[in-house]
């Protein structure tokens, strides 16, 4: 059984009153000194807690959290031989549930117990490592205003969505997707390492997290009807054959916005940008599934 540290977000998903130590000394199957449990204090802990806990030669790192959490995690453990492990406790889920983690946490512990070790490819947005999706326009103009929203939950986020679809208004910008140059308006340009944004939502059901690529899913505009379709498509994961939207796959992109432009890593909003680099770093993090 690999030395596991499980980092944990008190903040993360719906279920935040569970006794999490207790339920994992149950269902671990380990002996207590064969594991540790840390605690994040704040947004951002997780990448110092997951550094330290590499450097002390823990075998794998457990983000115990949603997509923020997985990305903190997954960015301290960069450039380090230890792997990522995952406990979903998030609202969405996205990387845990492209990887076939088990959502039930008895599941998910017992796995982790007895992981398969593979890698993963990264991409990176403007220096931000990302290991689910990233994107810009609309997604991330949601995300910027549901972390607003004072409430969390799907209802609020539905809520967001609906009153924001009606204010926002896309970017033209010019798009560089490993030469191929277009100009185009951006509604919503997503970069998918992996296929989901969580909850599964397919914003690119065939991204493969070890094809060295990025799927690129590009609306340049969307009135309601294709808005029905896109989240149609995204429901059934079969939105490229919608053709409410297109699609590129490629290893690096460059985007330069008319206007600024906010944009998502794995789903927390980072802020406005006119100009964008994205990056993809094959295989860079071992993961423990
Ligand atoms: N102790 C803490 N106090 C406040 N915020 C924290 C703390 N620890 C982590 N965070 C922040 O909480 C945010 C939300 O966590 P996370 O994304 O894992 O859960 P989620 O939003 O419920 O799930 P998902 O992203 O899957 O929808 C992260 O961006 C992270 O930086």
């Amino acid at each position: 059984m690999p030395k596991t540290c499980f980092i944990l977000n008190p903040k993360a998903g719906p279920s935040r009153r569970l006794d999490m130590p207790a339920l994992i000394a149950q269902h671990f199957g380990a002996l207590e000194s064969d594991y540790e449990i840390r605690f994040t204090e704040y947004a951002g802990h997780a990448v110092e807690l997951a550094r330290t806990a590499a450097a002390e030669g823990f075998e794998v790192v457990a983000a115990v959290g949603g997509d923020g959490t997985v990305n903190e995690v997954g960015r301290g453990l960069l450039g380090t031989d230890t792997a990522m492990g995952i406990v979903p406790q998030g609202s969405g889920n996205g990387l845990a549930r492209h990887l076939k983690v088990p959502l039930a946490l008895p599941a998910a512990l017992r796995q982790l117990a007895a992981p398969t070790f593979s890698r993963m490819d990264v991409g990176v947005i403007n220096d931000h490592p990302f290991f689910c999706t990233a994107g810009l326009g609309f997604d991330a103009h949601v995300s910027q205003h549901f972390a607003q929203a004072g409430s969390r939950g799907l209802s609020t986020y539905l809520r967001v969505t609906l009153r924001e679809y009606r204010r926002y208004q896309p970017v033209p910008v010019r798009v560089d997707l490993d030469g191929q140059v277009a100009q185009t308006n951006c509604y919503v340009l997503a970069f998918a390492n992996a296929s989901q944004y969580g909850n599964n939502a397919y914003i690119a059901p065939l991204a493969d997290l070890r094809d060295g690529l990025l799927d690129v899913c590009l609306i340049d505009a969307l009135p309601v009807g294709r808005a029905i379709k896109v989240s149609l498509g995204m429901a059934l994961g079969n939105l490229p054959q919608s053709k409410a939207a297109e699609y590129f796959r490629v290893p690096r992109g460059r985007v330069t916005a008319q206007a600024p432009i906010g944009f998502h890593v794995d789903g927390d909003y980072l802020g406005h940008a006119t100009e964008f680099v994205i990056d993809l770093m094959p295989m860079a993090l071992a993961v423990a599934v």
